[in-house]
């Protein structure tokens, strides 16, 4: 299957994936210069209950928290959607050393690390279907920086041990992703894609300018995290990013002067 390596990553996945090539592939490189600032555009609102925090499990490609998703209990609204979108998961993107690991890049910065909040659009049944429409699902992107260590990734962190290889999950309550957003919830916004197979185009990106800080000492922890199964030779579980995908004429508007 699909995965990061030199024979089943990025470069390969056009070969069992053509949306690969399509005209709204994510992630990109965000140039502030070439963004328009778009006065029309609302801050986002984020609202988030705890309580439907379900479990951690890793997918072999990445880690990702589950949500409960059968109310409108976690929610994303306003910012660049209409409509209510609904949170199911957050995950990482990061690298093997600090000084790569984001898909979106900034000017060409690359940052260690980048937190995916996935919402998708209630006019749709399920995740699933919303995944297959252009204005199906909405993901809040947050850049993770070297700094202080933070406090609230630590509680998601101390489960990597429930959850070393590909297939392992453990119950996880009581979270709230809200404790990870930056202050400032400026951002950019663009349309894309999933940015892993299937690469569905029908993601409205939303990608906030403030990083939230992260330890060195924790980008290690997430380093270990295994791609493989328990029984298989180990592979850690680091690189797990698209590089910046063709703009292809697309507009990148912000929601800041
Ligand atoms: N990385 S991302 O564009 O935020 C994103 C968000 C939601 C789903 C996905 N990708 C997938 O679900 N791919 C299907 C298989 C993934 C491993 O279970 C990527
Ligand atoms: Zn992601």
């Amino acid at each position: 299957g699909w995965g990061y390596g030199a024979n089943n990553g990025p470069d390969k996945w056009c070969d069992n994936f053509p949306n690969a090539n399509g005209p709204r592939q994510s992630p990109i490189d965000i140039v502030p210069g070439d963004a328009s600032f778009d006065g029309g555009l609302k801050p986002l609102k984020l609202k988030y209950d705890p309580s439907t925090c379900l479990e951690i499990l890793n997918n072999g490609h990445s880690f990702q928290v589950t949500f409960v998703d059968d109310t409108n209990s976690s929610t994303l609204t306003d910012g660049p959607i209409s409509g209510i979108y609904r949170l199911k998961q957050f995950h990482f993107h990061w690298g093997a050393s600090d000084d790569k690991g984001s898909e979106h890049t900034v000017a060409g910065k690359k940052y260690p690390a980048e937190l995916h909040l996935v919402h998708w659009n209630t006019k749709y049944p399920s995740f699933g279907e919303a995944a297959s429409q252009p204005d199906g699902l909405a993901v809040v992107g947050v850049f993770l920086k070297i700094g202080d260590e933070n406090a609230k990734l630590q509680k998601v962190i101390d489960a990597f041990d429930s959850i070393r290889a590909k297939g392992k999950q453990t119950s996880f309550a009581n979270f709230d992703p809200a404790t990870l957003l930056p202050g400032c919830l400026d951002y950019w916004t663009y349309d894309g894609s999933l940015t892993t197979p299937p690469l569905l185009e029908s993601v409205t990106w939303i990608v906030c300018k403030e990083p939230i800080s992260v330890s060195s000492a924790q980008m290690a922890k997430f380093r270990s995290l295994l791609f493989s199964a328990d029984g298989e030779p180990e592979c850690c579980m680091v690189d797990n990013y698209r590089p910046p995908q063709a703009l292809k004429g697309r507009a990148v508007r912000a929601s800041f002067k």
